[in-house]
């Protein structure tokens, strides 16, 4: 592993991320990660500082739970490193077996999440990770979601975070975030 800070490899990542204006709506300026999975020294990179973080909280968490659909891609790596399981969150409909849910509202509507319960159990200690906190809605519904199932959810990890929407005002617990725009 490379001997530079996180904070240094996140400075550098930053400029794999591509800024797209006006999508997918007029006045949306989006953040897209995967532009960092195109590059190899990119992908490496982005791995590099998820294996730095995991050696820094070592111990603390027993399970990743990675938030559809981008958040899957980080879950992973994040898992492997600290050596723990992940569980995907996903939209309602897609997971198989006994499941926990939660309804909670967007801008316009309404939609359903849900959380396989085969590994989330009470007390056990729940990572969970995104690419991008932008409103924070997604976050704050997957952690009642998780809280639901008896875990404790001890922190979130985002790679992105839009600052100016100010998330952070309705999550109650820590975020650790590489880049913040
Ligand atoms: O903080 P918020 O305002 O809730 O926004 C952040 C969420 O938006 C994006 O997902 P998106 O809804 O585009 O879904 P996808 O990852 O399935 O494409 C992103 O990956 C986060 O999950
Ligand atoms: N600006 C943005 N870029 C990428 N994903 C997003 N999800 C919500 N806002 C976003």
């Amino acid at each position: 592993m490379s001997t530079t800070s996180i904070e240094d490899d996140a400075l550098v990542l930053k400029s794999y991320i591509k800024s797209y204006p006006d999508f997918p709506l007029p006045g949306i300026l989006f953040r897209d990660i995967f532009n960092v999975f195109q590059n190899t020294d990119g992908l490496k990179l982005l791995n590099n500082i998820l294996k730095k973080y995991a050696t820094e909280i070592a111990g603390t968490v027993d399970c990743v739970a990675m938030l559809e659909a981008r958040g899957f891609l980080l879950g992973t790596l994040m898992a492997l490193h600290l050596n723990v399981p992940c569980v995907p969150v996903r939209k309602k409909g897609k997971l198989p077996g006994k499941v926990a849910q939660l309804e909670y509202s967007l801008e316009y509507a309404k939609d359903v999440l849900e959380v396989q319960l085969d590994v989330l159990k009470e007390g056990k200690k729940v990572l969970v990770i995104d690419d991008l906190l932008a409103t924070g809605g997604t976050l704050d519904a997957s952690i009642q979601l998780l809280r639901k199932t008896g875990a404790e959810v001890v922190q979130a990890v985002v790679i992105m975070e839009l600052v100016d929407l100010e998330a952070r005002k309705k999550i109650d617990i820590p975020i650790k975030s590489f880049i913040q725009y």
